[in-house]
């Protein structure tokens, strides 16, 4: 026997109470199956090009064509049934309490040791950065600045150090249309990508697992980047309609030189932890099992070192470039945000979001 009425208003309610997110290719199962169930075969005029959410919501429904209410009901209570079951061993990272700074959702804030740890905390979502995520990693930024650290360090929660920018920001389009969207993404970026190269202290990168587009592409604004032998880097930007920033434009050819900035930038290698290490972008590569270990003990012992010593060393390093590096990001931002407008970077993003398709 099908699920009944009642067991189908149940789940429609249960799903409300799920601890975790399902994430967007199971919520439009959900809101599919749930207008299948409720209203039949989808019958309503296609959103267009341009309405992203609504299309994805469109093609979802229209993608069950005849199938019949009831089995629509029953197929929505079992989805629901299995979400609960994984929602109860929900497995995000939460540490101690009283070393944790409160404050932050997307973010695990620790000080320890005179080193605050800036962990990316959205680990089933390989820590894609979104828009909430970028605002709270600039406001622990300016925290971690004035704080009584000596040096601060950034890593990813789960198998990941993170996936890049979170394609689903470009879905929330605000009242101004695509053309605001576009520009305030730009603002944001270029505000984001300041916040780095105005750190004064050194700035550590402890890179967990593989990590993409913009993840990759500040590393060159940090001052040790130490990565597991499982971390890979990837810029795709190509693939994506897009086009570099975080200013590897300027900071890759100076690193790797022309010829490998070029294969990453343009063309979307992927690199190893090695290939990295060899181009210069990374400090050290060590095993993954003993990765923790090694580069806690070693930030430990380079954490004792004198505070003032280390930032005055990392302003006349760095201080020569600061402007040229600021005028090179607002360029890059600018750029970017043209390049969101286009077909090239629209289709991109709807293919990732309607069919999940994997880099
Ligand atoms: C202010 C704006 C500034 C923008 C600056 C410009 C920045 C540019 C970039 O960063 S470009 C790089 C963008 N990133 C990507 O294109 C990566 C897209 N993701 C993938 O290709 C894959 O998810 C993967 C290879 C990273 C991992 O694959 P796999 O191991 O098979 O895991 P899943 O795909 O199942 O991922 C689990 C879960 O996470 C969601 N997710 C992963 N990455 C992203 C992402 N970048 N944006 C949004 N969502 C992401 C994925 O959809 C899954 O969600 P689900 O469980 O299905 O709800």
């Amino acid at each position: 026997m099908g699920a009944s009425q009642k067991d189908f208003e149940s789940a429609v309610n249960q799903v409300k109470l799920l601890k975790k997110d399902p994430g967007n290719e199971v919520k439009l199962k959900l809101y599919a199956l749930y207008k299948q169930a409720t209203e039949g075969p989808c019958n309503t005029p296609k959103p267009g090009l341009f309405d992203l959410i609504n299309k994805a919501k469109w093609d979802a429904w229209n993608a069950l064509g005849d199938l019949p209410k009831e089995t629509a009901r029953q197929n929505y209570v079992d989805l629901v049934s299995g979400l609960r079951s994984s929602s109860d061993s929900s497995s995000q990272v939460k540490p101690e309490a009283d070393k944790k700074q409160a404050g932050y959702e997307t973010l695990v804030i620790t000080s320890e040791d005179h080193i605050t740890k800036i962990m990316l905390n959205r680990p089933a979502k390989k820590n894609a950065l979104n828009t909430q995520m970028y605002q709270e990693i600039m406001l622990a930024l300016e925290a971690a600045s004035k704080d009584d650290s000596t040096i601060t360090v950034f890593t990813g929660s789960g198998d990941y150090y993170s996936s890049g920018n979170d394609l689903t920001n470009f879905t929330d389009i605000p009242p101004g249309g695509v053309e605001e969207k576009a520009k305030n993404g730009a603002i944001l970026l270029r505000d984001f990508v300041d916040c780095f190269i105005d750190f004064p202290k050194p700035l550590v990168a402890v890179v967990n697992g593989p990590a993409v587009g913009i993840s990759v592409t500040v590393l060159g604004l940090f001052d040790l980047v130490y990565a597991s032998d499982r971390a890979t880097f990837h810029t795709p930007f190509s693939h994506l309609g897009q086009t570099p920033e975080g200013c590897s434009s300027y900071t890759f050819p100076k690193i790797m030189g022309l010829a490998k900035a070029v294969e990453m930038l343009i063309f979307g290698k992927k690199l190893t932890a090695g290939e990295a290490y060899a181009q210069g972008l990374v400090t050290e590569v060590f095993p993954d099992s003993t990765f923790e270990k090694e580069v806690w003990t070693r930030l430990k012992a380079y954490s004792k070192l004198p505070r003032n010593a280390m930032r005055i060393s990392k302003q006349i390093i760095r201080n020569h470039e600061k402007e040229k590096l600021h005028a090179i990001n607002a360029e890059e931002s600018s750029i970017l945000q043209e390049r969101w407008l286009s077909d090239e970077c629209v289709n991109a993003v709807m293919n990732f979001l309607s069919q999940k398709a994997k880099l």
